[in-house]
């Protein structure tokens, strides 16, 4: 047993420049874990809870109150507690959604905590939580043309996504991607989109095409040029909530209000005529007649719950009880603490859901959540596009796990056990 002897925390920026919460936690012995956490854009109503300031600073964004729990009340409640019952202890000062003290305090808190204990251990955060034996690297989502919250709604859809599924390797998986990327810049270049305008919230290209349906075609125009077809795939995340208004999704690129009846033959037409191999919140978080009809429509797609299930376990059993979706988005800041993300892995993969661990929109350079997918075993990761150092940086950290470690690469949409 090791216990914590010290929590310190700060305000740090995030790759939308705006403040974020950062935590370091020190073990009786000297190991030390820091963490920051990550925003989200498109955040679901479901989530827990980001403590922000309000006032003038940083336009009300400011977390100097996060971090004031983190150094009081958080630290109070872990203070001689032994590492490992870290995530134990915090819920004793807040409970879900954790609105009093934020959930940014808390899983900077919970992910420094992890780290901690992995250093005092003498590992990886991704060895720590895995065990022995091989690391399970994940097949990863990347992002390529970015709309909605991520892109000043350039399209209505936030992300055109390649998975590079025939790919042997994780190194060749994110070379064919960023072949992709590249390819599909310069046929935008070639189309007339303006060079300065290209880079989203997650590195990906924002263009402002006249359709969504025209970002897929784009995309795999892309693959094509890279010569990849048939072995990049491609995935999507609607984010539909954020279109979701009065009643109807407005597709407002399109001048188009559609039913959830409409949306999903949309979504349906997409998946005939392109290679779409995943389906992120193709309806908003509490639609959930609208998600049964997907789920009925497409048996043979990857549909991701994030705003419907915001890593949330009750939210999540909802779903498997009533069928809706078969695979999960992992974000921990939606849960607030690791092991309850953890938590929520583990529940899917009982129930035979996918699991996809996810990176936010407003991100930094710490790579933890590339440890975690690892740790987990997770099979799937999303973080964004190979542009921008905060993207790359859980991109890199993967690639150093396969050059240094024993490893294996998570085949296309192998189920992971
Ligand atoms: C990463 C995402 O976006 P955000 O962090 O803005 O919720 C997402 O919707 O999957
Ligand atoms: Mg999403």
């Amino acid at each position: 047993m090791t216990r914590v002897r010290e929590v310190r925390g700060w305000e740090a920026l995030d790759s939308r420049g705006r403040p974020t919460v950062a935590c370091r936690v020190l073990l009786d012995g000297g190991a030390v874990g820091l963490a920051t956490v990550p925003s989200g854009a498109s955040a679901g109503s479901h989530e827990a809870v980001e403590l922000r300031d309000g006032g003038a600073r940083y336009g009300g964004r400011g977390v100097r109150t996060a971090v004031s729990h983190v150094e009081g009340v958080l630290a109070a409640a872990v203070a001689g507690v032994d590492v490992a019952a870290v995530d134990d202890a915090l819920p004793s000062v807040a409970s879900p959604p954790y609105a009093s003290v934020g959930a940014n305090a808390v899983l900077a808190v919970s992910v420094a905590a992890a780290r901690a204990a992995a250093a005092d251990a003498g590992v990886s955060l991704a060895r720590h939580l895995t065990g022995a034996g091989p690391l399970l690297l994940p097949m990863p989502m990347v992002n390529v043309v970015s709309g909605g919250a991520h892109a000043g709604s350039a399209i209505d859809i936030q992300d055109v996504l390649v998975v590079p599924h025939a790919a042997g390797s994780f190194a060749e998986a994110i070379e064919w991607a960023s072949a992709v990327r590249a390819a599909t810049a310069r046929l935008a270049l070639d189309g007339g989109h303006d060079a300065a305008a290209l880079v989203a919230d997650e590195g990906g290209l924002g263009l402002r095409l006249p359709t969504n349906r025209a970002a897929l075609e784009l995309v795999v125009d892309g693959i094509e040029a890279a010569g990849l077809t048939g072995r990049v795939g491609l995935a999507l995340d609607l984010a539909a909530t954020e279109f979701f208004a009065d009643g109807a999704y407005q597709l407002r690129r399109e001048g188009r209000h559609l039913t959830a009846a409409e949306l999903v033959d949309e979504v349906a037409s997409w998946c005939v005529d392109y290679p779409v191999l995943s389906v992120e919140d193709p309806l908003a978080e509490d639609d959930w007649a609208g998600w049964a009809a997907v789920t009925a429509r497409l048996p043979g797609v990857q549909l991701v719950g994030d705003d419907l299930f915001v890593t949330d376990l009750s939210r999540l059993s909802r779903g498997v009880s009533a069928g809706v979706a078969n695979a999960v988005l992992v974000k921990p800041n939606q849960n607030g603490l690791v092991s309850g993300a953890a938590a929520v892995v583990a529940a899917a993969r009982s129930a035979g859901y996918r699991t996809i661990v996810s990176a936010r929109s407003g991100e930094t350079e710490d790579a933890w959540v590339a440890d975690l997918a690892v740790g987990w075993r997770a099979g799937q990761i999303k973080v964004g596009s190979t542009h921008r150092s905060e993207r790359t940086a859980k991109w890199n950290r993967l690639l150093e796990f396969e050059a240094l470690e024993d490893t294996t690469f998570a085949g296309p949409w192998e189920d992971v056990t």
